[in-house]
């Protein structure tokens, strides 16, 4: 009698096992657990989570309705830096029609315009809610220059204007156009975006700074994901503490005689290296529209327009 029962039990050991065990082999082989891997692969794999498990926004990742509500209660103003100087003033009306068309719509939004041509912002009727202030800044001769300035002049909106005015920030490049809805679901503490042309590259190919002089240097094997600087934002604070730690870095290697090779955005990519982003958008957030017809993204959210450099930059 005890020996059938311990047959008994030796048998549905058995069982218990065996069905545990291809279970766990199951998952480890099904794509729903591959997609949850992370860059483990070099980077290449999309996905919906980081390693340190912050979300990477994508269409079906989120509820846009429920989204929309929880965010609506808050009574929040999303501030939204622009930066046209020079030629780049022909950006404006697209990127602000467009915007008054996805961006945050229903919500507080206040974009802080800085041109050095107040006089050519065209006239867009803004939404309920939506404020557009813009401001005179000096011009300048290099592109290089105005897109790294723009670290400083956030810096000081922030420090100085901000504190009682808004909630988030966002900050934009001018040269690109809304198609689609970028909402609430992009808001969080640190938002940095996965630049369009490298999130399916290998992490060794990514344009990081790779000159050890410079401050914004990435070794080789180091780096999460490829960051634009054509669009980051978050908190008050949080975009504060960065743009005031990106503008001291480029002072240092202006000090050394050193420019990155990608200017504020090999900073950025520095900074968000050492202080992980606490939400990523997707390529959705900023895709490029010279290949526009590309299907690794459902919808285009933000896009950089295609542009002649020649003819819009002031030096190349
Ligand atoms: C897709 C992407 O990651 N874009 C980044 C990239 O190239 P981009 O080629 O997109 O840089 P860009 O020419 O758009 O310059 C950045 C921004 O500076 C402003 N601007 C620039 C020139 C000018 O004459 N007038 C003017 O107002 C404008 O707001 C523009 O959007 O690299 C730049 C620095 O290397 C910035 O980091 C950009 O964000
Ligand atoms: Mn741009």
């Amino acid at each position: 009698m005890r020996l059938r029962q311990s047959v008994h039990f030796f048998l549905l050991g058995m069982f218990v096992g065996l069905s545990l065990s291809g279970l766990i082999l199951l998952s480890y082989t099904s794509s729903w657990f591959r997609n949850q891997q992370t860059d483990e692969l070099g980077g290449t794999d999309i996905v919906s989570m980081t390693p340190w498990l912050a979300p990477v926004v994508w269409e079906g990742t989120f509820d846009s309705i429920l989204i929309d509500s929880i965010f609506k209660q808050q009574n929040i103003t999303i501030a939204t830096t622009v930066f046209a100087l020079g030629k780049y003033t022909r950006f404006l009306k697209d990127f602000l029609e467009s915007a008054e068309e996805h961006y945050f719509v229903g919500f507080r939004v206040h974009y802080y315009l800085f041109t050095d041509q107040p006089e050519a912002v065209p006239e867009v009727k803004m939404g309920e809610n939506h404020h557009l202030t813009v401001r005179r800044v000096p011009s300048l001769d290099r592109w290089q220059d105005i897109s790294m300035g723009r670290m400083e002049i956030i810096e000081k909106l922030i420090k100085n204007e901000l504190a009682n005015e808004a909630d988030y920030i966002f900050c934009l490049d001018v040269d690109a156009k809304f198609y689609g809805r970028w909402g609430a679901e992009s808001l969080d503490r640190l938002v940095g975006v996965i630049h369009p042309w490298f999130f399916d590259y290998p992490r060794d190919q990514f344009s990081y700074e790779r000159r050890p002089e410079s401050q914004a240097f990435i070794p080789a094997g180091e780096g999460d994901y490829y960051y634009t600087a054509a669009a980051f934002g978050g908190s008050l604070a949080d975009v504060h503490h960065l743009t005031k730690t990106c503008w001291e870095q480029l002072n240092i290697d202006i000090a050394n005689s050193i420019e990155a090779i990608w200017h504020e955005e090999s900073h950025l990519n520095k900074y968000f290296l050492y202080t992980k982003p606490s939400k990523l958008l997707s390529p959705e957030y900023l895709w490029r529209d010279i290949s526009i017809s590309a299907d690794q993204v459902k919808i285009i959210r933000f896009s950089h327009v295609a542009k002649n450099y020649a003819e819009v930059r002031p030096n190349f």
